[in-house]
């Protein structure tokens, strides 16, 4: 049967990327209980086996869940309520905090991912405000609506939290590639790392739409938490095949970005989401990028090159990298965005 289209045409995807009407849920992605981590820095005494769990989600997955984090669960309910209420609020105090090209911080409603629009509504927050302008001319510097009360302290109380998570597990996986523990941190000193807020409305087409299109984050890691709705769809390595991550309560997701990828010289893969939607329920999710500062160099790591594996990517500079992306999610560009396979040396 036919349905009606109740969309705008910007939003529907092309036929071939369309979510198919049931995904099956991924039992496959690994939940590590991260119990054993001291909140501390990661040294030498993690056990073997967390390591070893840790390298083959990366290898073969690009993803897995965390519980046992350390982020609070009351911090969690807060960050819901202050993300639900500010979402809640009319379209006019929203776009008072609206982002622009020079500022890409705070609300946005119309981003585009592979020119086509994304159903959703998102709010950005940086998590090391920088007087200067960056290298790549944006101004980095939030801007916090008035209302929700209290919603800047909650969010920056979530991303001090979560931002401290995120390095035990930049370190665990550098022990993973058997990296010294501490190896990439050196990376972060001026890191560019945001915190993004996610509201994707219930939708009356979900078949012809999708809330994010398929993409890989460029960054080195992302610590996601989303609520119980479900709708976070990963494509496995293996086989190309699309699997929904199932909600765990209170637990985070975990992905390597493109800077993982070139780090460890295609040992770990960036792999490519998207996220569905449904047309009854609103759903909220709040990704934290762990990103480098914009004038960091990155290349594969000498550890991990040798004869028989030589350097896959040349050196990219991160700033122009993510820079030339986010230039596709505000304007429709006639070229293909571009992706990490553009530094590739093959
Ligand atoms: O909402 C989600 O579950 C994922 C969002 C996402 O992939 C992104 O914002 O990069
Ligand atoms: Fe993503």
């Amino acid at each position: 049967m036919e349905q009606t289209v109740q969309v705008d045409q910007a939003f529907i995807q092309p036929q071939e990327h369309r979510p198919r009407p049931f995904v099956s849920e991924a039992d496959g992605i690994p939940l590590i209980d991260l119990s054993p981590l001291s909140s501390d820095s990661v040294n030498t005494a993690v056990p073997e086996t967390l390591v070893a769990e840790v390298e083959a989600a990366c290898r073969d997955w690009g993803f897995f869940q965390v519980i046992n984090h350390g982020v609070s669960p009351e911090l969690l309910r807060k960050a819901e309520a202050a993300q639900r209420d500010f979402f809640a609020l009319p379209e006019e105090e929203k776009r008072k905090v609206r982002q622009d090209e020079q500022n890409a911080l705070g609300y946005y409603e119309s981003e585009l991912t592979k020119n086509v629009r994304d159903w959703k509504e998102v709010f950005d927050i940086i998590a090391h405000e920088q007087d200067e302008i960056d290298v790549v001319g944006l101004v980095l510097k939030n801007k916090w609506p008035q209302v929700p009360l209290g919603f800047r302290e909650t969010f920056e109380e979530y991303t001090k939290s979560v931002e401290k998570l995120a390095f035990r597990l930049l370190e665990l996986i550098a022990l993973s590639l058997n990296l010294p523990p501490n190896k990439l941190n050196i990376f972060f000193e001026e890191a560019n790392s945001l915190l993004r807020l996610n509201h994707y409305p219930p939708c009356p087409n979900p078949d012809l739409v999708l809330g994010v299109g398929r993409h890989k984050d460029p960054g080195a890691l992302t610590v996601l938490y989303q609520d119980s709705t479900g709708g976070l769809d990963v494509k496995r390595r293996s086989d190309g095949e699309w699997f929904r991550v199932k909600p765990t309560p209170d637990a985070f997701i975990v992905n390597v970005g493109d800077v993982f990828q070139v780090w460890s010289n295609d040992k770990y893969e960036s792999a490519e989401h998207r996220v569905s939607v449904n047309s009854e329920k609103d759903r909220f999710s709040i990704p934290f990028f762990l990103q480098p500062a914009s004038r960091t160099k990155v290349w594969p790591m000498e550890e991990l090159i040798d004869d028989k594996n030589p350097p896959r990517y040349k050196e990219l500079n991160y700033g122009e990298f993510i820079s030339a992306r986010k230039d596709g999610n505000f304007k429709k560009l006639e070229v293909e965005n571009i992706q990490i396979t553009h530094f590739s040396r093959a």
